[in-house]
């Protein structure tokens, strides 16, 4: 089944993810703990939440965001003095102060300007920083049935291309959205304060803005979680056409210009929905700004009238300094409408990050759980019924088994019978519906998930090694191991001397998914990687792939070093492995059907018999050099135990 690809528990690391090459900001390190119960506040405030725990900088912006909005009105009120004053007046001191005012409040305005857009990236790169931890590590306590379910790609767009979208807006955005607010602020009362019936004049056309802006904004965010959507899509499709097995399926299928057709529709859809992000209300931006720069017109002509009328009822030096002043809100005005509708887009990129933040996480740890010290292995499972979903017939039902500690264990059945089920339900990657699976007498659900995973190591057909050094992909399963402990196990797992012999020996790259090596080498770095994990608890699942006679010696002989001393629960595709099994367990339908030693099952003349005597065909092959017949008739018989379907 295709959730196989989960292999030997290890994730795959997270390289890269939305950074885009910004310089580096000290941010807060601890990953903020992920709420079991999903969040049910609407996304505006889950929104300022995250700010809010950055409430002190938040307040920091805030205030050196009013002291620039201040001091940049300070200017056209000096400007007006030295017009209306200081010029009749021929005060050539006065002009000097003023000019000198001038001069102080615009070095003052940029030192202000660098110290507010130094808070808000640093409060906007914690916020994001967080954001993106959040969204890891939930997705990373999710269970393997949610990565089954979810589209290759899926993932790595919601943080790389949402998160990453919405950064640009929390980051950049967010800080001129304080300053340039305080800034429109400052300009408005200072407006009002110099001439209230210019400012009235002024002040009547931001309502028309207001409106078009809302619904710009709708539309924005409707675009904007199309694009999104589409981003995915063309990720998922890079992801799964661009990786090795991607690649050999589409060359050998013939697939490549089909595939490659798909991604042209998709990118094209893509581009169609980035021209009318880029499109959607620029008309009203423009409008805007033509609107701004005829305001100056409309003060100068009511100015002027009066003026011509005799009547001073607005000073040439109110009229030059309230132009001078609007221009300084044509920058925050425009920054602000545009920044409305960046808001709306990010806001339907937060909706899609909440919807990965809102996933139930099925494989909980209890506050209560245990931890297992020093575990024996002993493996048993207790009436248990399990199903991949509520609607679907039962996958297991009513297993009761018995591993006891540093036994092995084969299953054996039909293929869909249940048996890598079996194995995950040890490994607990899933939880039993009915009944419990407990190792040392407790429940797998009562122990803490690193006690199970310390306890528990599960060995999958599908080897998974990460793209780094044959030294880093065996230190994943053991951290703090030596050289020396990396070279036993290797020599264990009769890897050693492959690995010894390349000019690079243990530095050597293992290429994408490991495959640098053949299948049989990776399948023996995981098992020498599983060597230095050292569980107690061993899942097997046996390679059915055709490997040639001695690799395959080779790889059984690893097993072999490998289960030595362990419980082992062997999903057993080789007659070998189950023939000297301490006990064969055989599974129809979900149910355990017989259960014994090997010559016990072959007396029995049950399903067992058949298979292994190759009556029945398919289930598993015969070890390297031998046939089941031969297998079969090995050992004496002794007497079987056969349980009923319904026991
Ligand atoms: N994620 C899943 N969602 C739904 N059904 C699933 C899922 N995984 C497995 N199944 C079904 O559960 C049944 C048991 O599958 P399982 O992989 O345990 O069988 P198996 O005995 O290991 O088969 P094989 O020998 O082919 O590997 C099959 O019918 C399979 O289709």
């Amino acid at each position: 089944m295709s959730s196989r690809d989960t292999h030997d528990g290890a994730p795959q690391p997270h390289r890269s993810t939305a950074g885009r090459g910004r310089r580096a900001v000290r941010v807060a390190d601890d990953p903020p703990a992920t709420p079991a119960e999903p969040d049910v506040r609407p996304p505006l405030r889950r929104v300022t939440a995250l700010f809010r725990r950055h409430r002190r900088w938040v307040a920091a912006l805030v205030l050196a965001a009013c002291l620039l909005g201040a001091v940049n009105v300070v200017s056209p009120f000096l400007l007006r003095a030295i017009i209306d004053r200081a010029l009749p007046d021929k005060n050539a001191a006065l002009i000097s102060y003023l000019a000198g005012g001038m001069i102080v409040a615009a070095l003052a305005g940029a030192g202000l300007g660098v110290v507010t857009t130094w808070l808000a990236n640093l409060i906007g790169q914690r916020v994001m920083h967080e954001l993106r931890v959040e969204v890891f590590t939930h997705l990373q306590r999710m269970s393997l049935l949610y990565y089954v379910r979810t589209r290759p790609g899926e993932l790595q767009s919601r943080i790389a291309n949402d998160v990453g979208g919405v950064e640009n807006v929390v980051a950049n955005t967010a800080a001129s959205a304080v300053q340039n607010a305080t800034s429109a602020a400052a300009v408005g009362v200072a407006a009002l304060v110099m001439s209230w019936k210019l400012a009235l004049i002024c002040l009547a056309v931001v309502p028309l803005f207001l409106l078009a802006a809302i619904r710009l904004g709708g539309q924005r965010r409707g675009i904007a979680r199309r694009r999104q959507g589409q981003l995915a899509n063309l990720t998922a499709m890079v992801e799964e056409g661009l990786s090795v097995a991607g690649m050999l399926l589409s060359t050998t299928m013939g697939r490549r210009a089909a595939l490659a057709q798909r991604f042209t529709t998709e990118s094209r859809a893509l581009a169609d929905s980035e021209m009318r992000a880029a499109m959607s209300g620029k008309w009203l931006l423009s409008t805007r700004r033509a609107s701004l720069t005829m305001v100056p017109a409309v003060v100068y002509w009511v100015a002027g009238l009066a003026f011509a009328h005799g009547a001073v009822v607005i000073s040439i030096g109110t009229a030059v300094a309230f132009t001078s002043m609007l221009n300084r809100l044509v920058g925050p005005a425009s920054a602000l409408q545009g920044l409305g509708l960046q808001v709306s887009t990010s806001m339907a990129l937060f909706g899609r990050i909440f919807e990965v933040l809102d996933e139930p996480v099925d494989i909980v740890e209890k506050p209560t759980a245990r931890a297992l010290p020093a575990p024996t292995g002993d493996v048993r499972f207790d009436g248990v019924g399990f199903r991949y979903a509520d609607d679907q017939p039962w996958t297991l039902d009513s297993i009761d088994l018995h591993v006891p500690a540093g036994t092995t264990t084969a299953l054996v059945g039909e293929t869909g019978s249940g048996k890598t089920t079996v194995g995950y339900l040890v490994s607990r990657l899933v939880d039993p519906g009915r009944g419990a699976v407990l190792i040392d007498g407790i429940d797998l659900r009562d122990l803490r998930l690193d006690a199970v995973s310390g306890a528990v190591g599960l060995v999958s057909q599908d080897t998974y090694l990460f793209h780094d050094t044959v030294r880093a992909n065996l230190l994943f399963g053991r951290p703090d191991a030596t050289q020396d402990q990396i070279e036993a196990a290797c020599r264990a797992a009769r890897i050693h001397d492959l690995v010894a012999s390349l000019p690079d020996g243990y530095d050597t790259v293992v290429g994408a998914r490991g495959h640098r090596f053949s299948g049989g080498e990776r399948q023996r770095l995981a098992i020498a990687r599983m060597i230095l994990r050292d569980p107690p608890v061993l899942v097997l699942d046996e390679a059915t792939s055709a490997l040639d006679n001695e690799t395959e010696r080779a790889v059984q002989a690893a097993l072999d070093e490998l289960s030595r001393g362990r419980t082992t629960i062997a999903i057993a595709h080789r007659l070998s492995t189950v023939r000297h099994a301490d006990q064969i367990v055989v599974l129809d339908r979900g149910r355990i059907v017989e259960r014994g030693t090997h010559s016990d099952l072959i007396t029995l003349g049950g399903r067992y018999a058949r298979l292994a005597t190759g009556a029945d065909p398919g289930v598993w092959g015969a070890g390297p050099g031998e046939t089941r017949a031969d297998e079969a008739a090995a050992d004496p018989p002794r007497t079987g135990v056969r349980s009923r379907p319904d026991q």
